[in-house]
């Protein structure tokens, strides 16, 4: 017997039906069925009193004995209510339907188990309809004592298939096929974690004989299904690595040194120096990278991204930066422009804004490599954009590109010996992904993080103010500006209801340039809608401290770098999700001053808007963020997690079950360790490469 047999195997199911319950279900082999797991469980392992019950009890299990059975008259028609007895209390059992049935078989004064949902009502407890059986026979069914219930209506499909069919399916094909069920981890793992054996946790999780049972079965699933996934991404980042050739940056030569020794305004943290190894680690050894660079806003991504291109040059290659919007190009390209001031490296930017003599001069300056780092747009992609030996890419803000753009890049490589090879990439982004999820997503890059914030900063005051307090925050405005600071006021704009947003930011600009009068105050505004050298004025006038406020939509949400600015405001702050408030949050607080962030709402909140704004008082860490993120909108919102199957998972969760995953993962690791051959069968299911691997090797030799 064979669990890909089809279910027509098992004793009951006709070929009709086995058609049904494809066409509804999907379910085609034994496997599948035994791979469907119950969405929950009917409990009778528990016993209530009647003393003990309690109005918000929902399903309970009683002994006791009926004394008294009568039909009360109702408006239409009646019912049949039975007293029920413990040795503790008394209650109602109800009946509306069968009636005389059910009086003529009930028995007085004899043990009966009843199940049922409870119902209050004046302070007394019944059970309509329950389910009662006399304990003699209750005590001949001991296995059903946990029930499973695979969906939440009792007919799962229009066809009608309905959860006690399935039980009786499943229950058979156990019976059948128990002893065909092959064990798929290692005893050795097995042993580790202290695992069921598949066998016996395929029939705990249907049929459980205890709650205990149950949750040992869905652990030992649970891991198995994620050890998988990791075992499968694991092996096509090592095929990857094995597979995909790079450049080798072997010196660190003058260029880096003269920066790092001479011109580094600061002492690195150590995060940023244990990143920065890792990089020069991947870049040295002949393969490609393709690393994820995660930290937190304001954590000093540019400047590793900046000693990375810097390595790249000393070995001769050219180097390359992409930001999502053309504000954050200009910015990285001022900040990489005064970094390496006096230094024999030359920068540009390539923008869409860009005029065609320019644009042709740095054509030619990436073709014959005079031009060292371009700094630009997704302008940069174009065909036409040709570098003479490209060595490296650094995207930053990956949540607004997507896969394409990363390929465009591989694309624009260079050549070592005659042979085309892709740049190195290097992703930042700003947005903490937990780090469960990361390992669940990003299966095919490297991740590095930067987990320590520069020192000196202050952290971001935040409060939560109702909008009728408008006015004294303006006062609070005016105070912060009188010493000298700057201040951002951020309206929401999103796309569906973009005329109206457009019309409160509007709106907000006029009366804050009312409350805010020139020539004492100057205001800048910037939106989508603006051209983007109108943008790009405004905003330097900012930068510059030409203007006090400004007045603007998200756009100024990633990677805008103002030390000075230390108050952000945002208005209808309940609109925005929360990663989104933490990168605004995120504007402010670059500097030495105390900064703070407001956050004005209207009083009418949803749940989830009160703890999303609870969230940002609290705190300011941006992976517990994104964590409360995650939570909150589960694992599909956030980037990445469609393509990687983390959604697809039948049992396991990987925000519940992040310490299984965790273990999960690092049995993975040492597997592959240990026998890496195992990451070569790559046309192999990843399940059979493994049985295949560990049956040969010695931790199956222990295996009876
Ligand atoms: N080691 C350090 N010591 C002191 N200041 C630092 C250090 N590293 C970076 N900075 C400064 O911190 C500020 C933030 O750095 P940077 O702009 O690189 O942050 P980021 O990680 O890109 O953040 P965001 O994603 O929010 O843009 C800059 O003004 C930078 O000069």
């Amino acid at each position: 017997m064979n669990l890909n047999y089809p279910i027509t195997y098992i004793k009951g199911i006709s070929v009709q039906r086995a058609a049904l319950i494809y066409t509804e279900l999907g379910i085609k082999t034994c496997n599948d069925l035994l791979n469907f797991f119950p969405f929950r469980y009917i409990d009778k392992t528990q016993f209530y009193a009647i003393k003990d019950l309690q109005p918000n009890s929902s399903e309970v299990q009683i002994v006791g004995k009926i004394t008294r059975i009568k039909s009360v008259a109702q408006k239409r028609g009646s019912r049949l209510v039975a007293t029920f007895q413990d040795v503790s209390g008394t209650m109602e059992l109800v009946w509306f339907k069968g009636q005389k049935w059910i009086k003529d078989s009930l028995k007085i004064n004899e043990p009966y188990v009843v199940y049922g949902k409870l119902n209050h009502y004046n302070g007394n407890f019944s059970i309509p309809h329950p389910e009662i059986e006399l304990v003699t026979e209750y005590k001949k069914k001991l296995q059903t004592k946990m029930q499973p219930v695979y969906s939440s209506t009792e007919k799962l499909t229009n066809s009608g298939i309905s959860n006690k069919m399935l039980r009786n399916y499943i229950q058979n094909l156990l019976q059948q096929f128990y002893d065909g069920i092959q064990e798929s981890l290692s005893q050795e793992v097995l042993d580790d974690f202290k695992l069921m054996k598949k066998k016996d946790a395929l029939l705990n999780v249907h049929f459980p004989k205890s709650q205990e049972n149950l949750a040992k079965a869905q652990n030992r699933l649970k891991f198995e299904e994620l050890f998988f996934i990791q075992l499968q991404l694991l092996r096509k980042k090592l095929i990857n690595k094995t597979k995909n050739k790079g450049f080798i940056f072997e010196t660190v030569g003058k260029v880096f040194n003269q920066f790092y020794n001479e011109k580094l305004p600061f002492e690195l943290t150590n995060a940023q120096k244990r990143v920065l190894k890792e990089i020069r680690k991947d870049v040295a050894t002949g393969t490609h990278m393709n690393r994820l660079l995660q930290g937190d806003v304001g954590s000093g991504k540019t400047i590793v991204a900046l000693l990375t291109m810097l390595l790249a040059i000393d070995n001769g290659f050219q180097a390359t930066i992409m930001a999502p919007t053309e504000i954050l190009a200009n910015q990285h390209y001022t900040a990489v422009s005064e970094l390496l001031e006096g230094m024999d490296i030359k920068v540009d930017i390539l923008t869409g804004s860009v005029k065609t003599k320019k644009r042709r001069e740095i054509h030619a300056g990436l073709e014959d490599g005079m031009l060292h780092i371009l700094v630009g747009t997704h302008a940069l992609l174009e065909d036409k954009v040709q570098f003479k030996n490209l060595g490296i890419a650094i995207i930053d803000e990956q949540h607004r590109f997507g896969v394409k753009q990363r390929s465009q890049l591989w694309k624009k490589g260079g050549k070592v010996e005659g042979f085309s090879l892709p740049p190195h990439i290097l992703v930042m982004t700003a947005t903490p992904i937990p780090r469960t999820l990361a390992m669940s997503v990003y299966g095919d890059l490297d991740i590095s993080v930067i987990d320590e914030l520069p020192p000196g900063r202050k952290e971001v005051k935040t409060i939560h103010r109702f909008d009728s307090n408008r006015l004294s925050v303006f006062k609070f405005m005016k105070d912060e500006i009188a010493k000298g600071r700057q201040v951002y006021l951020v309206y929401p704009l999103i796309e569906e209801s973009e005329a109206m947003d457009y019309k409160d930011l509007m709106d907000g600009y006029e009366s804050v340039s009312r409350e805010f009068p020139s020539p004492k105050y100057q205001i800048s505004i910037v939106h989508g809608k603006m051209k983007p050298a109108d943008k790009d004025f405004e905003m330097q006038r900012f930068v510059k401290g030409e203007t006090q406020i400004m007045v603007a939509t998200t756009v100024i949400e990633v990677g805008v770098n103002v030390p000075n600015a230390s108050v952000m405001i945002i208005e209808s702050a309940e609109r925005f999700g929360l990663s989104q408030l933490h990168q605004l949050r995120g504007r402010v607080g670059r500097g030495a001053d105390q900064s703070y962030c407001i956050l004005l709402s209207s009083y009418k909140l949803s749940e989830e808007g009160k703890t999303r704004l609870k969230t940002m008082v609290e705190t300011t860490d941006g992976f517990k963020i994104a964590e409360v993120d995650l939570k909150l909108r589960g694992p599909g919102n956030l980037m990445g997690t469609q393509q990687s199957g983390v959604l697809n998972m039948k049992i396991a969760d990987v925000v519940k079950d992040s310490k299984i995953l965790v273990a999960a993962r690092n049995t993975a690791i040492s597997i592959l360790q240990e026998d890496s051959n195992l990451s070569l069968e790559k046309n192999i299911p990843i399940k059979q490469a493994y049985t295949k691997m560990t049956k040969s090797s010695k931790i199956w030799s222990n295996i009876s």
